[in-house]
């Protein structure tokens, strides 16, 4: 390859990872903007009213405000039960609002289980963006019992968190009503009232959480948790998972009790387990991890499928997620882990076997899928596919490639003839220069200059650039590429050196 056509490749990858940045971009601000009016859609399409329940309070509120918005107010709204709606349709709504009750140790009743999960999960995915909901405003009334201590309204104050960090608006806080302090009724007429207000285009005022009233702006501003996310509490700075400083918060007395192996650190603190099973990772021993992705439940629902899929013809419903690494050697700044993953140039942390991670981590995986079962779209037909997977994207999170016993675990995974995708940040070539072949290497070039790579990727190693160049140079004169996924794709693609799977 000539140095010209490297740096025009370098160039065109640099500007694809500008797009990253694009989502990056979040406000933190919280200052009060001027009285404004809401401004009301002029061709509304009917809100969406949900209402989340099991034994029914939740649903009997939702009607009445309906009678109040449609009957008295004539603002046109849908009741909606959340577990005949298909959450892929919110980015259309302009309007929501959801009343929501929460159940044992702050879960969602029964009939909204996949909404609220699916929330969730788009929540984390970086590729969603902030911005999937900016066309919708919404208020969230909780049905709750303080009784239930820390989990009181759980769900309701999670699904506010979790439309505002997609970007939608909030026209009025959450509402918290509680069935057994005896208040419920009026805290829930008082909250519809504003509801119906800033729907008529009532005077309020805006802070960066979405529309409040002046009368609720003095309470606002004496809330101390001023992180814009909502329990701050969650946010764990890298150096602090890595157990190299001290934790601005209660980590710090967890991450002393990090278990020592053989003289060997556990990867995983309780901190760092904490976190990321807090994102829906399922952790296995002390170093690797698995994660249903938004692609394969897509795919199980028979809907479209991720990139992989249109370019190299994986199933994205046969393919598990995962890593032998959680831990990487770059802090990246577009990491969409929250920074939750430990950071380390070289392995030193007790080691699993490959085989039993290979093991967990298909009887983890096989058993998320298992849990889509029922749902909307999955036949029985995609389910029994999706629980015996062909394809295993090692790109979860971390660095794959700096588990030591990579090969073994990618011999393993063949063994079961299940295809490998591996993905290295191109920091370790030594590695890549020992790793066997994959049935397809993925290098991530996220920057074109060494400036730039390091404002981006800032690696730990100073001799990142070095390190970065020697093996994107060197992967392009080997001549192990194979890059059959399936005997169609081989076929089609003609692959100069193939090791079929298949
Ligand atoms: C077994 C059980 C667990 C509960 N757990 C919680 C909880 O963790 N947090 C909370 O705020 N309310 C909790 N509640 C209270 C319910 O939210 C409350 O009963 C509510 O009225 C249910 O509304 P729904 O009929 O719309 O589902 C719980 C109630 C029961 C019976």
């Amino acid at each position: 390859m000539t140095p010209s056509s490297l740096s025009t490749r370098l160039t065109l990858f640099a500007l694809l990872s500008a797009t990253t940045f694009y989502f990056l971009y979040k406000s933190r601000r919280r200052c009060l903007k001027p009285l404004k009016h809401l401004p009301l859609n002029p061709n509304p399409r009917p809100g969406k009213l949900f209402f989340l329940t099991q034994t029914g309070t939740s649903k009997a509120l939702a009607q009445r405000l309906l009678d109040l918005l449609s009957s008295k107010n004539n603002i046109p709204f849908d009741l909606v039960d959340p577990h005949t709606y298909e959450p892929e349709d919110l980015p259309k709504e302009s309007l929501i609002i959801i009343i929501a009750s929460t159940w044992e140790d702050g879960n969602p009743p029964q009939n909204s289980k996949f909404f609220v999960n699916w929330l969730a999960d788009i929540s984390t995915d970086f590729r969603a963006g902030n911005l999937l909901l900016s066309d919708c405003k919404f208020a969230v009334f909780g049905v709750g019992s303080r009784l239930y201590g820390d989990t009181f309204n759980a769900v309701a104050r999670d699904l506010g968190k979790r439309l505002r960090g997609l970007g939608a608006t909030e026209m009025v806080p959450v509402g918290e009503g509680d069935v057994d302090g005896g208040e419920l009724e009026s805290v829930f007429e008082g909250w519809s009232e504003k509801v119906v207000t800033v729907l008529k285009g009532g005077l309020v005022m805006e802070n960066e959480n979405g529309i409040v009233y002046e009368s609720d702006v003095e309470s606002l501003e004496s809330d101390d948790d001023d992180d814009g996310e909502g329990g701050g509490e969650d946010i764990v700075d890298l150096e602090d998972i890595a157990g190299k400083g001290p934790s601005r918060k209660k980590s710090v007395n967890v991450a002393k009790t990090n278990g020592k192996l053989d003289g060997k650190r556990e990867m995983v603190t309780p901190v760092i387990r904490a976190n990321l099973e807090k994102q829906g990772y399922k952790i296995i021993g002390s170093h690797s991890g698995v994660k249903i992705c938004r692609w394969t439940k897509s795919q199980l629902r028979g809907r479209g499928g991720c990139y992989k899929h249109s370019f190299y013809g994986i199933e994205s419903h046969r393919c598990m997620e995962a890593t032998p690494s959680l831990a990487c050697a770059n802090k990246c700044v577009f990491c969409w882990r929250h920074h939750t993953n430990p950071v380390g140039k070289s392995w030193q942390w007790k080691m699993d076997d490959p085989l039993e991670i290979v093991n967990t981590a298909i009887d983890l995986h096989t058993k998320m899928i298992k849990q889509t079962k029922g749902v909307p779209g999955v036949t029985q037909e995609r389910l029994m596919e999706g629980l015996s997977p062909r394809h295993c994207a090692l790109s979860l999170v971390g660095e794959p490639i700096m588990y030591p016993e990579i090969n073994a675990l990618v011999d393993e995974l063949h063994r079961r003839r299940i295809s490998t995708f591996l993905v290295t940040n191109a920091q370790f070539p030594e590695k890549i220069k020992m790793l066997k072949p994959v049935t397809q290497l993925y290098v991530s070039v996220d920057a074109a200059t060494k400036d730039s790579l390091k404002a981006i990727d800032r690696p730990l190693f100073g001799d990142f650039w070095e390190r970065f160049i020697v093996r994107f140079l060197e992967s392009s004169q080997r001549e192990t590429s194979t890059d059959c996924i399936s005997l169609d794709t081989c076929e089609r693609m003609e692959y100069r050196r193939c090791r079929c799977l298949f």
